[in-house]
């Protein structure tokens, strides 16, 4: 199975994003520099990988969820206020004893500034070697700190950590992930040397990113002004085999099934259920990291296995509200910073084929990671990105080529011995550097609106003075500038110009700043008013009293309503004792009226009754107001709801029901009459629920008494 890698170049490889011919290097280099190469190249284009290869079937499924298909598809038309190559930067660790105990052990990189040269010696004839030069943002030679070349771990964060703190403090979303053969020093420039242990987290000298990230985070918020707050919000979790742990779950939370991932349409890929904890202060922080840290050490020992095999994210929430004279402002950015499994498992050496055919101990992710890597840097038109096939992809998908500003941190050895891993680690970070990634400020459309139409007033507010300035110099030089009359006339009418679309620009933004503030205050009213209401008719319920004696009212919730759907109740009807009449009145009254040789058979569907009229009765109408009150004076019966009704029959008398009752909306100052309404209400809806659970349940029989 072929990996998507690209095969060794057999002169140098430079990184694809800047073109440029080989420069020869300075005699003078230090130490660590290589002699120029005799035929110096044009830097070649990296190569097309072969075609993506399957990935290969893991021995644990992950679920990933389907986003739903309503979901809503960036627009095109998007605006992203920055668009970015991934920063790339490789860090160099010293040799390890046991790389020096190697016979023939040799170091085989160079650092030139960006540029970072490994020499490869095959054969051990140094008349065959070959140098590989690669060119990256940053190169961090960590190998003696005694000579001056060297960074420690404050210099990698300040050089990649700060800036990515800065952005995240503007409201980008922002990602380090640091990749690397196991052993190279991600986790150090990741977390430190000791991750577990208080002291080492807040080491001077070997405290890494994370903590470094941390501590200036708060140190940032302390300095904030009286009118800003921030909420921070940390989450931390690994993912082993595909399947994803919550590093900070509770005891019994931690037992609990892996988590799984869905897509939200606005913020992308997120993991369900994971504990986010809030923390006010970085020794919150420095906690959760802490336990995080034991938790991740902890389950790798339980499964046997080094945290080398799972990939670690830990995750920072940030809310910047800022209190303006106008308004609130608020901005969100999402940190995400990754410690990712050792990559020598992806190597194109070591049998890594074979490993990959067996089907074990392969991690999909850091695969998937790399054909996603090669998609995306092939810049080509609707090009396929394989995000949905691994877990980690799929979660860092806004991170790689999309809504976030990424850094990644290739970590390597300088031993001769991890020649083959340090070189694919290398053309792996090559091949991300052309990741483009397109970043917008989280906040919402109101302040996108106010912070555009601000910095669009302040152009032309400089472009005024610019023109004042330009204006003011012209004048006095006048006398002089005979010449210059017609320069400073086409001066004067581009400021004229200019002030005119600065008074439109301000009447502009004044104009959609009252608008939106208006349709703020619109809403935040009607929202008032509904709460209002709610909670009104929350005061009535509560009042409600089952017991009330209701027959003060001599009235009954049938009786209401026909009073409101009978426009005629209260007119006097012609007082005709006929068989006739009653059908007429029935009719009119959307009753079904069946007659038979000695009664009638009235059906009142909409209030689920019925009764019975015996013809020689008929002539007792007569003795009542109208026929409405005859009607009612019958003796009815609860009819269960016919079989043959279909749901969206009932649900319909139902709605009508609801709207027959609202009509009836007692007055306010009636107390009695108002708990009749809320009893009548509550009744209707324990209706409603007991049909329709009777309807979902046992739909054979679909028939529910209704006794109000
Ligand atoms: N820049 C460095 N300076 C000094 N020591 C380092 C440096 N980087 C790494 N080391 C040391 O090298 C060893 C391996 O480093 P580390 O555990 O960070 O590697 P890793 O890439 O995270 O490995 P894994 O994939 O197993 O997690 C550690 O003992 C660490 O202290």
């Amino acid at each position: 199975m072929a990996l998507p890698l690209p095969s060794t170049p057999k002169t140098h490889f430079v990184t694809p994003r800047r073109l440029r011919t080989f420069q020869t290097p300075n005699s003078t280099e230090n130490s660590n520099q290589f002699p120029t190469p005799r035929t110096p190249h044009a830097t070649p284009r990296l190569q097309r990988n072969a075609a993506p290869t399957s990935t290969p079937e893991c021995f644990n499924t992950v679920t990933l969820e389907t986003p739903n298909s309503a979901l809503k598809r960036r627009s095109s038309k998007e605006k992203f206020d920055q668009i970015s190559n991934l920063t790339v930067a490789v860090r160099i660790r010293p040799m390890n004893s046991k790389e020096l105990a190697c016979v023939g052990a040799a170091d085989i990189v160079r650092v030139r500034n960006q540029e970072l040269i490994i020499r490869s010696n095959p054969c051990g004839n140094s008349a065959m070697s070959l140098d590989h030069i690669f060119q990256y943002d940053h190169v961090f030679w960590s190998c003696d700190e005694t000579k001056p070349l060297y960074s420690s771990q404050e210099d990698v964060f300040m050089t990649i950590g700060k800036p990515l703190l800065n952005s995240a403090f503007r409201g980008y979303n922002a990602c380090l992930f640091a990749y690397g053969q196991t052993g190279s020093g991600k986790s150090f420039s990741m977390m430190g040397r000791n991750t577990c242990e208080v002291v080492d987290i807040d080491s001077e000298d070997f405290s890494g990113i994370i903590p470094r990230f941390c501590r200036d985070l708060f140190a940032r918020i302390g300095k904030l002004g009286t009118n800003a707050t921030a909420t921070v919000e940390v989450s931390y979790f690994e993912i082993y085999n595909e399947k994803i742990h919550d590093l900070l779950a509770t005891a019994n939370a931690a037992n609990k099934m892996p988590l799984k991932v869905r897509e939200h349409p606005e913020w992308g890929p997120y993991v369900v259920d994971l504990s986010v904890h809030v923390v006010s202060s970085y020794k919150e922080l420095r906690n959760w990291l802490i336990l995080g840290n034991k938790n991740r050490a902890t389950a790798a020992t339980t499964m046997n296995e080094n945290s080398s095999r799972s990939h670690s994210i830990f995750s920072i929430e940030l809310c910047l509200t800022e209190d303006l004279n106008e308004s609130d402002s608020s901005r969100r950015s999402k940190v995400s910073l990754v410690d990712l499994a050792g990559s020598e498992r992806l190597s194109t050496s070591h049998n890594s084929e074979e490993k990959i055919r067996q089907g074990v101990s392969i991690n999909k992710s850091l695969l998937t990671l790399g054909k996603v890597i090669s998609s995306l840097a092939d810049h080509k038109k609707n090009q396929f990105v394989p995000y949905r096939d691994s877990v980690l992809t799929w979660l860092l998908k806004e991170s790689l080529g999309g809504n976030s500003l990424t850094c990644m941190l290739a970590t390597i050895t300088p031993a001769n011995a991890n020649l083959d891993e340090t070189l694919a680690t290398l053309r792996y970070a090559c091949q991300a550097r052309s990741i483009v990634n397109r970043a917008r400020i989280n906040e919402n459309p109101h302040d996108r609106l106010i912070r555009e139409l601000k910095s669009e007033v302040q152009r032309l507010k400089a472009l005024k003075q610019d023109y004042e300035r330009h204006s003011l110099l012209n004048s006095s030089f006048a006398p002089a500038n005979d010449g210059n009359g017609e320069e400073l006339e086409e001066l004067r009418s581009k400021l004229v110009q200019a002030e005119e679309k600065l008074v439109q620009a301000e009447k502009n933004w004044k104009q959609r700043f009252i608008e939106s503030t208006q349709l703020q205050l619109k809403e935040l009213a009607e929202s008032e008013q509904r709460r209002e209401e709610l909670e009104s008719k929350m005061r009535v319920m509560k009042t409600v009293d089952t017991n009330v004696d209701l027959s003060l009212y001599k009235t009954n919730f049938l009786e209401e309503l026909e009073d409101v759907l009978t426009e005629e109740a209260n007119s006097p009807l012609t007082k005709h004792g006929s068989v006739d009449n009653i059908i007429r009145w029935c009719h009119q009254n959307s009753l079904q009226c069946t007659v038979t040789a000695s009664a009638i058979t009235i059906v009142d569907k909409a209030n689920g009754r019925q009764t019975f009229l015996l013809l020689k009765d008929v002539k007792r109408t007569n003795n009542f107001e109208n026929i409405s009150q005859f009607i009612n004076s019958l003796t009815w019966t609860d009819i269960r709801i016919s079989k043959k009704m279909s749901k969206s029959e009932i649900l319909t008398s139902i709605n009508q029901i609801y709207q027959a009752l609202n009509n009836l909306q007692p007055p306010d100052s009636d107390n009695h009459l108002n708990l009749l309404f809320a009893r009548v209400n509550k009744s209707l809806q324990n209706f409603e629920a007991a049909l329709l659970a009777n309807l979902t349940k046992n739909s054979g029989q679909k028939t529910v008494s209704f006794n109000v």
